[in-house]
């Protein structure tokens, strides 16, 4: 019996040399009753996220990446700022009559060295800023695929993907080229300024004057660049919601004819976003304008108080001239400052949806450190697993929301033996195999496998045990090879053809071209429904399982198929433990165990033969499906059990 095993914080993943590594992953084990676990758990709202602290905690990492654009940055800033001086210093060397030789050079050098480091600085940025943004969708895939599925049974996938996808991108440009375009704005604004005074402090009074003006007005304005930009974010998420919805569903919608309210959904969304998206267009276009106005007002006001100095003879025209090429010089710094300003505010909106995520309860107890040989690749150990035994002990559960799904279920599967849940529809059949796998955490009660609480023990490890065939039979996009070895990643070739042949899929590959090597499209499309319940079952029983849980594995199959896989799994029991739930009690009639469940209670147990003669439910439900004789016929008496069942099911 293997034990629990510590889980290391997360490595990070292809960091690439020199860059700093990803964030750690969630924070501590997250146990049923762990504080870091809440039982009912929801995402901060955005009033409950700092998101000036949060996009610069997204830049920290990579502040010095940050720094080096920025002095790159203050370098062409500079060699564009002694320009004026020098240009000053030709025309007093034009005036006096000595060679301008010497300053036209210095500017030719400062022209062309600025060109270069404007260059450079460009491609630098760039660079961290995608560095930036891997990091954030890291962060989010990481945490987005380990989700506790209370999570993602109500958020739309559409609209955390967009999250990914979207929301990261703004906060990208935010976080690196917003920083360095304020940081540079700023300090090249406050250089001009003292180069000004240097100059002369009267007109610095009055070029600060107008600016100051302009910055009041800023102040209303930014703001609402950032509600606009979260608005139109929720809207981006909503579309991907919708889509999510209709494409997810995309058979149901045709053949419901459901194709215009479906788009009316998505276009509704679109639209909000097309109105947010104006709204934040608006608002940075009046950024824009205003600090072209700034320019030209300050230019305006220097040039009238200016030119009454000149002419009272209080100025030389060279410093006026030298003076106004500093307001015009100072335009671009101030358009860098404004724009970086109103990225800033984008990165503001979006940050808080990503902080959201990020906060989510996710699953920390899924990454197992280095295996031991105990933890080896499912379908590659040498050793048959053992049949440990399964227990429910007085298990309560509730959905969040919803009243009880269990009420105090307690029963013991034994070791290498097969149990079957049967019982009418939403009994709670399907939610013990999802406790079982700690899908969900009992509200009470404990579970154990082995003689051990599977509470205890890191999620990794309990589902490393369990192989578990859905409902559904979910087939992932991709080869049927891949989807065999899915969990059985070192299965041997012998192996795959061993659960081919018992799952009868032999014969489908032969048929195939290209045999295992097969797409089999979007969530298994390309196979029939029998195909898909196969496979599933292939790839469960290539893991090696010690539990086997089966859900409805065999609804789908036809009545030869059935008797195959019935065959599979009694062999299967012989080195594992099987649970399966069944409509059809026909398949199970030959369990060792039969639990009878009735509005989350556990009515009656034992075998067919039992619980026909004790059990008036399993009766009813056997005699609907022309297991036994109709219950007004007479006393019950058992057919045999390998009827299969057509007649109806346990829903009937
Ligand atoms: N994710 C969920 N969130 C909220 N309620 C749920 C969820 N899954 C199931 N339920 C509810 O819990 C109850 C038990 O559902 P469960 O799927 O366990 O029933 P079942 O016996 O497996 O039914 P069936 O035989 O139809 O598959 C039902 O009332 C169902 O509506």
């Amino acid at each position: 019996m293997t034990t629990a095993h510590p889980i290391p914080p997360r490595a990070a993943p292809n960091a690439g040399p020199g860059e700093p590594p990803a964030a750690a992953g969630p924070p501590g084990h997250g146990g049923p009753h762990s504080p870091t676990d809440p039982a009912a758990p929801d995402g901060p709202t955005a009033s409950e996220v700092r998101p000036l602290r949060a996009l610069l905690g997204q830049a920290r990492p990579y502040r010095l990446a940050l720094s080096g654009s920025l002095l790159l940055a203050l370098a062409a800033s500079g060699s564009g700022l002694v320009q004026p001086l020098v240009a000053r210093s030709v025309l007093d060397s034009l005036a006096d009559g000595v060679t301008v030789t010497g300053p036209l050079v210095l500017l030719g050098v400062l022209v062309v060295a600025g060109a270069l480091l404007t260059g450079l600085q460009s491609w630098w940025q760039q660079r961290t800023s995608e560095q930036v943004v891997r990091s954030i969708r890291r962060d989010l895939v990481f945490r987005l695929i380990r989700l506790k599925v209370p999570e993602l049974d109500r958020r739309p996938p559409g609209d955390l993907v967009a999250r990914v996808t979207s929301d990261s991108a703004l906060v990208q440009n935010a976080a690196t080229q917003g920083l360095v375009m304020i940081t540079n704005g700023l300090l090249t604004v406050l250089g001009a300024i003292a180069l000004m005074g240097t100059v002369h402090l009267g007109l610095l009074g009055v070029t600060l004057g107008v600016l100051c003006g302009t910055g009041a007005v800023l102040g209303l304005i930014l703001p609402r660049i950032r509600e606009a930009v979260a608005r139109a974010q929720r809207s981006v998420g909503a579309i991907g919601a919708a889509l999510d919805r209709s494409l997810g569903a995309a058979r149901t919608v045709k053949a419901n004819g459901a194709e215009t309210r479906e788009t009316a959904r998505a276009e509704a969304a679109v639209q909000e976003a097309y109105e947010a998206g104006l709204t934040g267009a608006k608002y940075v276009a009046l950024v824009q304008v205003l600090s072209g106005v700034a320019i030209q007002a300050a230019f305006l006001a220097v040039l009238g108080v200016g030119g009454a100095l000149v002419a009272a003879g209080d100025l030389d025209a060279s410093q006026l001239i030298a003076f106004l090429l500093y307001v015009f010089y100072l335009a671009s710094p101030i358009a860098s400052l404004l724009g970086g300003l109103g990225m800033l505010q984008q990165g503001l909106g979006a940050i808080v949806r990503i902080e959201q995520v990020k906060k989510l309860p996710a699953e920390d107890d899924v990454d197992l450190p280095d295996r031991d040989p105990a933890l080896a690749p499912a379908g590659s150990r040498g050793a048959r697993p053992v049949a440990p035994p399964v227990e429910f002990d007085a298990v309560h559960f509730a959905y969040p929301g919803r009243g009880p799904a269990l009420r105090g279920v307690a029963f013991t599967v034994p070791g290498g033996t097969r149990t079957a849940l049967v019982g009418l529809s939403g009994a709670g059949k399907t939610t013990m195999f999802a406790l079982l796998q700690r899908f969900y955490e009992p509200d009470a009660g404990a579970i154990r496998i082995g003689g051990l609480d599977i509470a205890a023990l890191p999620r990794a490890e309990v589902r490393r045990r369990i192989a578990y065939v859905e409902q559904e039979s979910p087939v992932m996009a991709g080869t049927l090879r891949e989807n065999l070895r899915y969990a059985a990643t070192g299965a041997s070739d012998e192996a795959i053809a061993d659960v081919l042949r018992l799952t009868r899929l032999d014969s489908l590959i032969a048929r195939l071209p290209e045999g295992l090597d097969t797409e089999v499209g979007n969530r298994g499309v390309t196979l029939s429904g029998g195909e898909r319940q196969r496979l599933a079952i292939a790839r469960a029983l290539l893991r090696e399982p010690e539990v086997l849980l089966l859900d409805e594995a065999t609804a789908q199959l036809d009545a030869s198929n059935e008797q195959a896989l019935r065959e599979a799994v009694d062999q299967a029991a012989r080195r594992c433990t099987v649970v399966l739930i069944a409509h059809r009690l026909s398949t199970v009639t030959d369990a060792e165990q039969i639990i009878v469940l009735q509005d989350g209670l556990i009515r009656a147990a034992g075998s067919h033969d039992d619980l026909v003669a004790t059990d008036a439910l399993y009766r009813e439900l056997a005699a609907s499906q022309m297991l036994v004789p109709a219950v007004d016929d007479g006393p019950p008496g058992v057919r045999t059990g390998t009827g299969t069942g057509t007649a109806g099911d346990a829903e009937a």
